[in-house]
């Protein structure tokens, strides 16, 4: 069949758009790209969590399902609401790259090795309150940590350009996009927990598309879904606004699910409410069940919306 796919026109969502259009066409079908640019491309000087979050970079896609200019659109699942519109469904979750944090910087190897009151640069509200937990720990209060938006390509100049000692952002973004020799260092996951998430790319369709739908099913990864299941869980469950502070990141091995998260009060004191579960999980109602238990554990212990 034609399946057209509506994308942002950023880089790295067009090389995922161009991804999943590969892997349509070696399933037989043909398939084209519908470019377009949203809100959250647009806005680029002020904080995301400010001007309404993750729904500003799907909308626009959104519309043009709504519309029938196109039949899917290909989202990084990590800015997609918990909460999809009535009459849109998440169709297909593919498999997972590396869900770690990247430190890239000229000169410092790492957190250790800043120069007094040197600026790290993030552009998550998540990321600030990790790297203030871990920056406390090591007494570094003199590191400042600062906002950086816009696509890679402009991260990476605002960098060069030496506005900041070194910045923290998604790897699975800059391996796409062949920028790999760029990482200076991964943090493991217990260092930096992921975002729900991170690194997993998403199809939206409109409900009641079943031809799309059997189209993509080819494409999906059942071991990644379960696990983001569980993870946007527990964002859902503390209000799935992405001006939370909020980690979760699930693994899943042997039908054996471990769900970790952490959130930390971007104000407030850098001390994280951290929280972790595990269950056997086959379905995505059990992997949903251990995040509400999950996303419970971190309200219990002082995380709020
Ligand atoms: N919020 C922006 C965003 N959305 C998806 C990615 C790429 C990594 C991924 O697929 O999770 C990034 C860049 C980043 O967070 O540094």
């Amino acid at each position: 069949m034609l399946l057209t796919i509506a994308t942002r026109e950023s880089r790295l969502a067009l090389w995922q758009a161009e991804h999943v259009k590969t892997l349509l066409q070696q399933q037989g079908h043909a398939a084209s790209l519908l470019g377009m640019t949203t809100r959250g491309d647009q806005i680029l000087d002020v904080a995301l969590s400010k001007v309404g979050g993750k729904g500003l970079f799907v909308k626009e896609l959104e519309t043009a399902l709504h519309e029938g200019r196109a039949d899917l659109a290909v989202h990084s699942l990590k800015d997609v609401p918990m909460e999809l519109p009535p009459g849109f469904a998440l169709a297909c979750v593919m498999r997972r790259e590396d869900p770690r944090d990247a430190w890239v910087s000229p000169g410092c190897a790492s957190l250790e090795e800043l120069p007094p009151g040197a600026a790290v640069g993030t552009s998550s509200l998540r990321r600030t309150v990790l790297l203030r937990a871990r920056l406390a720990a090591l007494g570094r209060a003199d590191v400042r940590i600062e906002p950086l938006r816009g696509n890679l390509d402009t991260r990476l100049r605002k960098l060069d350009e030496g506005r900041y000692a070194a910045i923290v952002l998604a790897a699975a973004g800059l391996k796409r996009l062949g920028l790999g020799g760029r990482i200076r260092r991964l943090f493991s996951t217990d260092e930096m927990l992921p975002a729900a998430g991170q690194g997993a790319l998403g199809i939206e369709i409109c409900e009641g598309r079943a031809d799309v739908q059997a189209a993509l099913a080819p494409l999906a990864d059942q071991a990644t879904w379960l696990a983001v299941e569980a993870e946007r869980a527990v964002s859902r469950a503390l209000g799935g606004s992405c001006s939370m502070p909020l980690a979760a990141h699930a693994t899943l091995e042997g039908g054996a699910m471990r769900l970790r998260a952490a959130w930390g009060d971007p104000q407030g004191q850098p001390r994280l409410v951290t929280a972790q579960g595990s269950a056997a999980v086959a379905t995505q109602a059990e992997a949903r069940a251990l995040g509400q238990r999950v996303a419970a554990d971190l309200q219990a212990g002082g995380a709020r919306p």
